[in-house]
């Protein structure tokens, strides 16, 4: 079996000779591969520690490159991100600090809108992850300040965060291809910003 690191675990291996990333909820050890790396040094040691799955995915990395990755595999990240309560009204009231808070929407509305999500923080940043039936899922960057959220949309995430495994799932590619301005509100009518991100 694979070995789990939580983030903080991950965070540590941040130096050139010990330097592991985050790509899509695994964890590699790429101290071996920075001299080889063409694109430099540099731009991984910027990594260290962190979930490269953006920047990794904003060079539109090769299959050669994929393939190099996956034999730097170590292990995965615990619960696909590093999870704490949100600063939710359901979350305030429990959990510990890996423990990943799922709630059901209270709001009133169409049933399609009614939607168990999971809130959770990552690196100091909140997430709502909401999950609807038919709609496509989108991320965006959330309001800390707001308990509960609806969406019309399936998946609020910020983009600093790696998404979860079972939210990935929900993900395709041209959900990223342009930045929308999205319209969410929090329960209690605060908007709520969001961008579907590219
Ligand atoms: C262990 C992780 C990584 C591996 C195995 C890897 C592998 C590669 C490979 C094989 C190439 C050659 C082009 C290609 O085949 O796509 C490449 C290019 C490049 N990589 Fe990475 N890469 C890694 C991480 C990163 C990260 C985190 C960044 C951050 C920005 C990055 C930035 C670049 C850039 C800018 C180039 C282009 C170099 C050029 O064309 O001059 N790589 N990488």
């Amino acid at each position: 079996m694979s070995k789990v690191f939580t983030a903080e675990e991950v965070a540590q291996h941040n130096t050139r000779d010990d330097l592991y990333i985050i790509y899509k909820g695994k964890v590699y050890d790429c101290s071996e591969y920075l001299d080889e790396h063409p694109g430099g040094e540099e731009v991984i040691m910027d990594c260290a520690g962190t979930d490269a799955t953006e920047p990794f995915e904003d060079i539109g990395h090769s299959e050669d490159a994929h393939e190099i990755l996956a034999n730097l595999e170590v292990g995965e990240l615990k619960g696909g991100v590093a999870v704490k309560p949100a600063v939710s009204a359901a979350a305030s009231s429990s959990p510990s600090e890996n423990t990943i808070c799922q709630s059901q929407s209270t709001r009133k509305g169409p049933p399609e809108y009614i939607l168990p999500f999971v809130c959770f923080q990552i690196n100091a940043c909140p997430v709502a992850v909401l999950y609807e039936v038919s709609q496509p899922p989108v991320m965006a960057q959330i309001d800390p300040s707001i308990d509960h959220f609806w969406a019309p949309n399936s998946v609020v995430q910020c983009r600093q965060c790696i998404l979860r495994e079972d939210a990935q799932a929900l993900f395709s590619d041209q959900l990223f291809s342009e930045k929308t301005l999205l319209s969410l509100h929090g329960l209690c009518g605060r908007p709520l910003a969001g961008q579907i991100l590219d």
